[in-house]
């Protein structure tokens, strides 16, 4: 999915967070969003996808040469971030079965499948409350990796993982980005610098304004 924005801006009360963004998001390239903490990678993010509404400018959404509204983008989306949260009441395996009717994943991988490549196989009955941090961002990391969606956006992907939840998120970011729209927001170049494409939110009016 191509995204173009052209004058993006938001404000929340009298602080503008970025102004005046214009830039093309390629369709299957992934762009690396930086910034520093309060930056604003979150709130373009979240801008982008179309979750809140920009204070002024256009976003135009077009996949393979059509028009997406913006109220479709959601279909179209899967989204990990730190603020996201999973039904923590849920077991693995039932978690998995609820989030799939509403975000399939691709076709090719399976409930089982993904809980064997998230080396969650000794959980799938324990609840989600109980996991771990790390297991639990590896969870919300492979639904939105492996779900069957033209647009994935990342934010702060490695949070809570150990070195081996890193090497594990750079191995199934690299399966599942091909033909894909990527944005991660970050500020670790590990998370991120594979991007052929990076952003970084200051060069957008935002520092100026504060
Ligand atoms: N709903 C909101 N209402 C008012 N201010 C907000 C709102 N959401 C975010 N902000 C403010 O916008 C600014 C940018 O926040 P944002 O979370 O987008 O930054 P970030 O670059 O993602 O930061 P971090 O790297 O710390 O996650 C902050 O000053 C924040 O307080």
């Amino acid at each position: 999915m191509q995204i173009t924005a052209t004058g993006l801006s938001k404000r929340f009360a009298r602080e503008w967070i970025f102004r005046d963004l214009t830039h093309t998001f390629q369709a299957g390239t992934a762009t690396a969003i930086l910034g520093p903490n309060g930056a604003g990678k979150s709130t373009l993010l979240n801008t982008l996808s179309g979750q809140i509404l920009p204070t002024a400018g256009t976003l135009v959404y077009e996949l393979r040469g059509q028009a997406v509204a913006v109220e479709d983008v959601p279909a179209r989306l899967a989204y990990a971030a730190p603020y996201l949260e999973l039904i923590e009441e849920l077991s693995l395996t039932e978690l998995i079965r609820f989030h799939t009717r509403f975000k399939p994943l691709r076709p090719g991988v399976s409930a089982e499948e993904l809980i064997t490549l998230m080396y969650l196989e000794k959980s799938r009955h324990k609840l989600v409350r109980d996991f771990s941090s790390g297991m639990k961002q590896r969870l919300k990391l492979a639904l939105a990796l492996y779900a069957d969606t033209p647009l994935l956006l990342l934010d702060e992907p490695t949070t809570n993982l150990d070195r081996t939840g890193v090497a594990w998120y750079l191995e199934h970011i690299h399966a599942t980005l091909v033909g894909r729209t990527v944005l991660i927001s970050s500020n670790v170049p590990e998370e991120y610098d594979f991007c052929p494409a990076q952003i970084n939110i200051t060069d957008f009016g935002a520092k100026a304004a504060h």
